[in-house]
């Protein structure tokens, strides 16, 4: 993808009609969540409201770079993998941009099955079949000690804007959800109990532990291999569901995989 500008918290410049800033776009297998090994186009936009030490997608949150794609070039490209039925729109945070509903209602009347990625700060109003929300715990804060780019400048609103119960309320109401939480130990559990009881008591809908997701934080294969066992430990304690990262024992962390 080339690179011809950055983006941050902004949304994408809109020249001629709905366009996205466009990290990347390819062709892979789900390697997290319900719909793992589905093979999937990925949507991947630039631009994010938080900042995760962590970030697996550095190029869409501390360092931003896109490409500016219209939304007809976005399904050109989904469409020239054939084979594929289910879309990813990830990012970054996919639902920073307006033009994010545009497209998932042009791959719904297009017949696709969508998965949005989101780190559940912002609600949106559009066709998504899947919303995959990941919540942002304490350990995932940008502190001055963790900041793969400064100084913690970014901690305290990280800190400020990574939870928001009334956009989880709404996004669990509106949408067929899964809840799944990055795990970098044990000390994260409690944190996670008790963010759920509170998603819990927002949210009109039932939530089964079963859409309740551990997920071993590590963006390599050897990172993954270090902490997966204590995490699959940890969700036959707590009876949540452990979810592997399929791209990275597959791929470890190149690119557009
Ligand atoms: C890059 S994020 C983009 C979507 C959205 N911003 C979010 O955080 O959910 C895609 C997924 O990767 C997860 N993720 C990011 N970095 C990770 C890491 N180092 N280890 C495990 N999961 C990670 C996120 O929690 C999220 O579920
Ligand atoms: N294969 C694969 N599966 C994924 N599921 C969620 C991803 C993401 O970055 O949002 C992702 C990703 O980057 N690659
Ligand atoms: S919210 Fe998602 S894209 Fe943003 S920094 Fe965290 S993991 Fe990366
Ligand atoms: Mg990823």
């Amino acid at each position: 993808m080339p690179v011809s500008s950055t983006a941050d918290d902004q949304t994408a410049d809109d020249v001629d009609g709905a366009a996205l800033p466009i990290n990347e776009l390819f062709y892979s297998l789900q390697g997290e969540g319900k719909l793992t090994g589905t093979p999937s186009v990925f949507v991947r936009t630039s631009g994010c409201n938080l900042r995760c030490w962590f970030c697996d997608s550095y190029h869409t949150s501390w360092e931003p770079t896109h490409g500016t794609m219209s939304i007809n070039d976005i399904i050109e490209g989904i469409q020239s993998h054939g084979d594929a039925d289910h879309v990813v729109l990830t990012g970054g945070e996919p639902l920073i941009h307006d033009e994010a509903v545009t497209l998932l209602e042009r791959l719904d009347d297009l017949g696709y099955h969508t998965t949005v990625e989101t780190n559940g700060t912002i609600h949106r109003d559009a066709p998504i079949d899947l919303a995959s929300i990941s919540p942002k715990l304490a350990s995932s804060t940008p502190t001055a000690e963790k900041d793969p780019k400064g100084d913690g400048e970014w901690a305290d609103r990280h800190k400020d804007r990574r939870i928001d119960f009334d956009a989880l309320g709404a996004l669990v109401d509106d949408y067929d959800t899964q809840l799944k939480f990055v795990v970098t130990g044990p000390d994260d559990l409690p944190e996670i109990e008790s963010l759920l009881a509170d998603i819990r008591s927002t949210a009109a809908s039932r939530i089964p532990d079963s859409d309740v997701l551990l997920m071993p934080e590590g963006t390599t294969r050897d990172e993954v291999d270090a902490r997966r066992n204590e995490v699959a430990d940890l969700a036959m304690e707590y009876g949540y569901r452990y979810t592997p990262r399929l791209h990275v024992d597959l791929w470890n962390d190149a690119p557009e995989t």
